[in-house]
């Protein structure tokens, strides 16, 4: 096992060590959130006939001469109905979305015609083909559509039903299991009584899971004791990828990498040179990733943004890049030299439009506030020794909405 790596080989380690997701298959509607397996192809092709994209008047345009006389109305035709071919000489009314009839070549909206009972004048020629959308013409019957490894969106899921996807093949969500450790942890519904506190890491890193596009199984509790670990491993067999969090220090009863050891977890490595989250172990038991999160709530928090989610994204097949923008610190923030720090900061656009970063609270590792109250994460690199107010920093978003 490697100990004490950078953040760059902690990341690499954590990648390599994603799994893809086995396909299966779901009905349109619930597909949204999740990753498409295939690709999609268009069954038919898009407008499926020619359209009107106006209210106004179907035309041959050698019927209209100087584009000023006048017309009889020979039909009306809605959108959902099938017209008759145009008779020469006659124009027919024509709704948004109708099919355009066979020997029309433009269609005039209301606003440039003036209709008297069954006839029309019309104020001017159209172009050739105004405001007909042709079949086909932004996508061809069998061309693809999307790609694997695309998120379904809304949007998405809009563009599937126009296609023909009744159903569609995603990644099965990987299943997590989110275990908080410590014998100091109630519920957070309870009362915590002398000694004690709320297990906040459960629930939040079971929030992150689901933003993630995971499954959660858990939250678990595990007692500081080899017995109990053990018990909660039996427990989460099922999971694809194991979540624990706390109990990876060095204190007397930091028994969870003892816990895996026990059953044959292979390590990656073991603490990272960063703030927050130096503790954070990394493994494989049975060939499932393991994720050893430091108990502190905003290193589990921030360790699970910046490894755990694009582990679970590699396995549903998305892209894992980081995406960052340049943004100039209000203030300075304290980074220890050799240590990548990750500061959780707000940022604001200034009136020239530059993106600056203050810091979201205080930066402990145990103070909750500054995951509440910041936007995303400012990368302080691990040679810088300082970073005084003016330095620009990479701001990585939240991804966690
Ligand atoms: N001698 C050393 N001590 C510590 C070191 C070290 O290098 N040498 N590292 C420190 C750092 S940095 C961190 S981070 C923590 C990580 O410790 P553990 O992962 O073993 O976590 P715990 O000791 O179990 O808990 C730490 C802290 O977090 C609170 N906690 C734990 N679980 C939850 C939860 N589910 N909800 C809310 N709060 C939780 C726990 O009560 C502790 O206060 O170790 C340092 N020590
Ligand atoms: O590395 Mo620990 O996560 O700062 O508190």
């Amino acid at each position: 096992m490697d100990t004490f790596v950078t953040v760059e080989h902690a990341r690499r380690a954590v990648l390599d060590a994603a799994r893809p997701m086995p396909e299966e298959t779901v009905a349109l509607r619930s597909a949204v959130g999740r990753t498409l397996a295939a690709p999609v192809v268009a069954r038919g092709a898009q407008p499926p006939f020619d359209t009107s994209a106006m209210d106004g008047f179907a035309v041959r345009r050698a019927d209209l001469g100087d584009g000023t006389g006048e017309l009889p109305v020979a039909a009306t035709i809605h959108a959902g109905e099938v017209p008759s071919p145009l008779p020469p000489g006659t124009a027919v009314a024509i709704m948004t979305g109708a099919p355009v009839p066979a020997g029309a070549d433009a269609v005039v909206p209301v606003e440039r015609a003036t209709r008297t009972g069954d006839t029309v004048r019309f104020h001017g020629l159209p172009e050739a083909a105004a405001h007909i959308r042709h079949a086909g013409e932004w996508l061809s019957n069998g061309a693809q559509v999307l790609s694997a490894g695309s998120l379904v969106t809304p949007g998405v899921l809009g563009l599937l039903a126009s296609v023909g996807a009744a159903t569609v093949e995603v990644r099965r969500k990987p299943r997590v299991a989110v275990i908080a450790t410590g014998d100091e942890l109630v519920d957070a519904t309870g009362t915590p009584g002398p000694g004690q506190i709320r297990d906040s890491n459960g629930p939040g890193l079971a929030a992150q899971v689901e933003a993630a596009g995971g499954d959660v199984s858990g939250p678990h509790w595990g007692r500081d004791t080899a017995e109990d670990l053990a018990r909660v491993l039996d427990a989460t067999a099922e999971a694809d990828v194991l979540v624990f969090a706390g109990g990876v220090s060095m204190g007397e009863r930091d028994l969870v990498r003892e816990a895996l050891d026990a059953r044959g977890a292979e390590w990656a490595f073991w603490k990272v040179r960063q703030r927050p989250g130096k503790p954070l172990a990394f493994g494989t038991l049975d060939g499932r990733p393991v994720v050893g999160l430091p108990g502190n709530p905003v290193s589990a928090a921030v360790c699970f943004e910046v490894y755990v989610r694009p582990l679970l994204l590699a396995g549903l097949g998305r892209p894992t890049d980081r995406v960052t923008e340049p943004a100039t610190l209000d203030a300075p923030i304290a980074t220890p030299a050799g240590l990548h720090t990750f500061a959780r900061v707000a940022v604001r656009r200034d009136p020239d439009g530059r993106l600056c970063a203050s810091p979201a609270g205080a930066q402990g590792s145990h103070v909750a506030l500054s995951l509440a109250f910041s936007d995303g994460l400012a990368h302080l690199p691990a040679d810088w020794d300082d970073a005084p107010a003016g330095a620009v920093v990479a701001f990585e978003r939240w991804a966690w909405w």
